[in-house]
């Protein structure tokens, strides 16, 4: 009986260990506020909270490095004051200068700063500079951009973003054929953070979760919803499944 108990004690033990592990990065939730109504976009991020979003995505795009206008770290500043300090913002720079912009996001408030591999010629240095500002390091790349060119950045990352639209313009059609680069990465980096962004919705996020993905970025799909709330609940609980079986299985 002794035995017994010592036996099924060390099991969980290694069970939670072994969870504890995998665990190491969770299912979140990040909708893009580019597909809400741009004159309300305090309100807009305040209600995508109030509807259990685990961070905000905001895509910054200068019209140079895609063919679109958002906004800068003015628009950032003034939601930070409407949100408040607690939000987690990952600021999505679609910008062909990214070091120009890191020390300005930083004090309007960022979180995570995620450039463009495409975008620079000193990803290192960028990096670095980051830190220094106090943000969170996060490397994005274009669907036309090989995994394998992130890699040698990723042990020095928080988060790696595969987009699964060309960058620009949201509504897009979600492109399947980005998940090998997920899976790939999810293999060789198993706590990175790793995002996706571009028509992820209730169609398409089995196949993101399953591939790896745990930071899930959703424009239209959550905003266009009448019920966001479930929409983003929905999202969560495919990745936490997803996290789960990986995590069982190994
Ligand atoms: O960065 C981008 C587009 O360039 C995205 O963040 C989109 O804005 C996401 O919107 P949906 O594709 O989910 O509608
Ligand atoms: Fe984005």
């Amino acid at each position: 009986m002794y035995l017994t108990i010592c036996r099924f004690v060390s099991a969980a033990a290694r069970l939670y260990a072994h969870t504890k592990h995998s665990m190491a990065y969770s299912a979140k939730i990040g909708p893009s506020i580019l597909s809400s109504d741009l004159s309300c976009l305090g309100s807009e991020c305040v209600r995508m909270m109030e509807c259990g979003a685990d961070y905000l995505h905001l895509d910054v795009m200068d019209g140079h490095f895609v063919p679109n206008i958002t906004f800068g770290h003015p628009m950032v500043e003034c939601l930070r004051k409407c949100v408040g300090q607690d939000p987690f913002f990952d600021m999505h720079m679609m910008v062909s200068r990214p070091e120009q912009w890191v020390k300005p996001m930083a004090a309007a408030g960022a979180s995570q700063y995620t450039f463009h591999l495409e975008a620079t010629t000193n990803p290192g240095n960028l990096i670095k500079e980051i830190r220094e500002s106090r943000m969170k390091v996060g490397l994005a790349i274009k669907p036309g951009t090989t995994v394998e060119e992130l890699a040698p950045w990723a042990n020095q990352i928080d988060m790696a973003l595969v987009m699964t639209v060309e960058p620009g313009f949201g509504g897009q059609k979600f492109m399947d054929d980005m998940m090998p680069k997920v899976s790939w990465l999810r293999s060789q980096f198993p706590s990175l953070d790793i995002e996706v962004d571009g028509g992820v919705g209730p169609d398409t996020i089995h196949k993101c979760a399953e591939a790896g993905a745990n930071m899930i970025v959703s424009g239209s799909a959550v905003i266009g919803s009448d019920d966001p709330r479930s929409v983003i609940a929905l999202l969560r609980t495919a990745v936490a499944e997803a996290i789960q079986k990986r995590s069982l299985d190994r």
